[in-house]
């Protein structure tokens, strides 16, 4: 409204001013976000995109952690006190036990960096026991929760219960059970806890009763055997026990007997053992990228999937595996690539993008072939080749002799528990004694090796990037026909074994950058992971 009006409108219609200056406001507001300034038309996409675009990951894949569950809390020695009462019956509270540790694999997660940060995991402690026959309250437990794919070692364990029980055995011998108490064993003097005003000559001078072994909780059947080893390939509706906690001791109603109506001893809880485990991350995807740095295997994810890794053109651009999947329907259930499942048809897969190899990686160079440990598990392998850098064909070779280096690198892993436990220590002069081996933390057995196929039986296929550069079609021409002698045997396989897969070796040419040409890739995909379904 125009401000000259103002003199001519009564004072209702004069008050109105702030509003429509605040009505015009708005709606100016609403003007200016329902029709931005136009922007300067971007030249990027999403393949080549601007750093802003990259995101951010941190990524660990290994890591020590020791966990310990959480020791019981101490039985109580109390007395009933009433009016009228002095001394009454014995009322003390039992400890509580302590907390459990829980290990869960769950999707979603894709790093190990949280858990390594923590270092040391503690389940809580039991409360100790209280007066009026209160039990203490139960230790806290720890739900560790841990990317699918892990795969644990134990790498030594420290279970006081056992070595109690141990002492326990060895002490006793082969004497019967009823012929001894606490006076023949001064160990089992130190189970037990005395009243709070008891002085420390009170220790010496009572009797205690005989003890059996020290006890387990019942949630203790359920730990994995020892040594720990578990892979944990697939999604865990619910978390399993890693380490127990231990019971709690007993107040000292437990030990009224008719010589010891007023016990003023109870026990103490037991201690809760200490697991140190070496967590490892194998991730897990359909297909694995490999290629040499630069090569365009974070370009090619980028084209094939909404990963926003990072592109660049210089080495070692990608520094930790990617991620990403490849969506096979139109997000409405209707499906872009033609599944024979036609009740269950695959929805996506999943492509993995590692960092890239170089010529003798096998001998620790570039950054070494620890990576490949994440494509180890990849149902089909993806071989990224440059057609604008070098032979194509020797590209793809060495890419093969750095996969065998690998292979052969995991059978003859050291085992983690293969000597360590020896200490080489003597007393004696040299050569009298044995090794000192410290049998508590021994395992028993050894570490059975993972399962995994060779890495030559995988179903592979070549993917030829950077075509829209010149002087490529007949790198590609050639590596085309290199690949169809591989398939009817009349080359050797690149892997150099006879009984590798080369049923279906194709090339797809491609222009990642310009996302032309990687249509074909899914198809291809998919046939692999059907074939993979009907032989399984
Ligand atoms: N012309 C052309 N350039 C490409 C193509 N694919 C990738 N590039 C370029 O090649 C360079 C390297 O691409 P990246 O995807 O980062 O290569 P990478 O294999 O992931 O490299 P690392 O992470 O170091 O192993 C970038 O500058 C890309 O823009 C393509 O199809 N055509
Ligand atoms: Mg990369």
């Amino acid at each position: 409204m125009l401000p000259f009006l103002y003199p001519f409108l009564n004072t209702t219609v004069r008050a109105r001013p702030a509003v429509s200056r605040l009505q015009k406001a708005v709606r100016c507001c609403r003007w200016q976000s329902s029709s931005p300034p136009e922007e300067p038309e971007s030249e990027f996409l999403h393949t080549n995109p601007p750093p802003s675009d990259y995101s951010r990951f941190i990524f660990q894949d290994k890591c020590l952690v020791t966990v310990v569950a959480g020791s019981g809390g101490d039985g109580c020695v109390s007395f009933l006190r009433e009016k009228y009462i002095e001394e009454g019956p014995a009322n003390g509270g039992d400890g509580g036990s302590g907390g459990n540790i829980f290990i869960q694999a769950i999707d979603g997660l894709s790093s190990l960096h949280k858990l390594a940060r923590q270092g040391v995991i503690r389940a809580g402690r039991g409360k100790n026991g209280q007066g009026k026959s209160q039990g203490g309250k139960r230790g806290h437990d720890v739900l560790i929760q841990v990317p699918v794919g892990t795969v644990l070692r134990e790498v030594s364990r420290f279970d006081p219960v056992e070595e109690k029980e141990h002492e326990y055995r060895t002490l006793r011998g082969a004497m019967p059970e009823d012929q001894v108490d606490a006076e023949a064993d001064p160990a089992q003097r130190g189970r037990f806890v005395l009243y709070p005003g008891s002085k420390p000559s009170d220790f010496l001078l009572m009797s205690f009763p005989s003890l059996g072994p020290p006890q387990r909780p019942s949630i203790a059947a359920l730990e994995p055997a020892a040594p720990i080893h578990l892979d944990l390939s697939k999604n865990m509706p619910e978390p399993i026990v890693l380490a127990a906690g231990a019971v709690g001791g007993f107040g000292n109603p437990h030990f009224v007997s008719r010589s010891t109506p007023k016990p003023t001893f109870a026990t103490k809880g037991e201690k809760g053992m200490t697991l140190h485990l070496e967590f490892e991350l194998k991730l897990l995807a359909d297909v694995g990228l490999v290629g040499f740095p630069n090569a365009g295997k974070s370009t090619l994810l980028r084209s094939l999937t909404n990963s926003r890794t990072r592109v660049g053109n210089w080495e070692f651009t990608t520094l930790s595996p990617n991620i990403g999947t490849v969506v096979l329907d139109n997000g409405k259930g209707r499906p872009l690539v033609e599944s024979s499942d036609r009740e269950n048809p695959r929805t996506g897969f999943t492509i993995a993008d590692i960092p890239g190899l170089v010529e003798d990686a096998h001998l620790d160079r570039g950054l070494g072939l620890g990576f490949l440990r994440h494509i180890e598990r990849a149902g089909i392998l993806g071989f990224v080749v440059d057609l604008s850098a070098g032979n194509p064909i020797e590209t793809l070779q060495k890419l093969w002799h750095e996969l065998g280096e690998y292979d052969k690198m995991r059978d003859i892993k050291p085992e983690i528990h293969s000597e360590d436990y020896l200490v080489s220590w003597s007393p004696e002069p040299a050569g009298q004694t044995e090794p000192f081996v410290n049998d508590a933390s021994r395992p028993t057995k050894k570490l059975p090796p993972l399962a995994l196929p060779p890495i030559y039986r995988k179903p592979w296929f070549v993917v030829a990037t950077k075509a829209d550069l010149p002087e490529t079609q007949e790198k590609f021409i050639a590596l085309r026909d290199y690949l169809s002698q591989v398939q009817q045997g009349t080359v050797q396989h690149p892997s150099g074994h006879k009984d590798a897969f080369r049923e279906r070796v194709v090339a797809v040419p491609v222009s990642a950058i310009k996302a032309e040409g990687v249509q074909g890739i899914p198809n291809l995909v998919m046939t692999f992971l059907e074939d993979r379904k009907t032989a399984s």
